[in-house]
């Protein structure tokens, strides 16, 4: 069952209201029948492909790979993550644009909405398998190029004055996301 806090206070709990408020959404899975359900979820919101994915202690790479999971990005696509085995975190940012942890395991179906902040990371057993939901082909790696990535960092410039308006966001804030955009990658 999936568990979401504060990152800089455990205790103070979300609940699944609280993640939906955010656009984060939940499903529990029974994992001794699920094929129905997962189709049904499938048709309901459009998912055409999946694929699965697995991190593990014997993945090639393992900690650079974390690394570049654990880097603050958004990606234009919701991201549905359903955990077959292990567990791990996705965290992602709250209205404040503070770190909520969600804690997902074995069962836990959640959907990323398009365009939200997050970072995904393992804890100390590094496994974790999972099922990749997809509206579309599954996207593979691919790195912005620079011409793309000024294009998307003025369409980002834009978004985000939008955003000072309506939110006092701070300068700071600002920059950092601009920073973030330029070394963007989708994955
Ligand atoms: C639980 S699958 C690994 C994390 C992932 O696929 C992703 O895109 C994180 O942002
Ligand atoms: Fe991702
Ligand atoms: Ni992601």
């Amino acid at each position: 069952m999936v568990k979401a806090y504060d990152f800089d206070n455990s205790e103070n709990v979300l609940s699944l209201e609280d993640l939906k408020s955010l656009g984060v959404l939940y499903f529990p899975m029974d994992m001794t029948s699920y094929t129905d359900r997962l189709n049904q979820i499938c048709t309901e919101r459009g998912y055409k492909n999946r694929d699965e994915v697995k991190l593990s202690k014997d993945t090639p790479g393992l900690e650079d790979k974390l690394k570049i999971f654990f880097e603050e990005h958004l990606h234009d696509d919701e991201e549905i993550r359903f955990i077959l085995d292990g567990c791990g975190f996705f965290d992602v940012r709250d209205k404040q644009d503070k770190w909520v942890r969600i804690r997902v395991e074995k069962g836990d179906l959640i959907i990323v909405p398009a365009n939200m902040y997050h970072r995904f990371a393992l804890d100390e057993n590094r496994f974790v398998h999972a099922m990749r939901l997809f509206t579309d082909a599954p996207k593979k790696f691919s790195v912005v190029s620079g011409y793309l990535s000024l294009q998307l960092t003025i369409c980002i410039h834009f978004g985000s004055l939008g955003l000072a308006c309506s939110y006092n966001f701070s300068h700071d804030l600002f920059l950092k996301k601009l920073r973030i955009l330029q070394k963007l990658t989708t994955h």
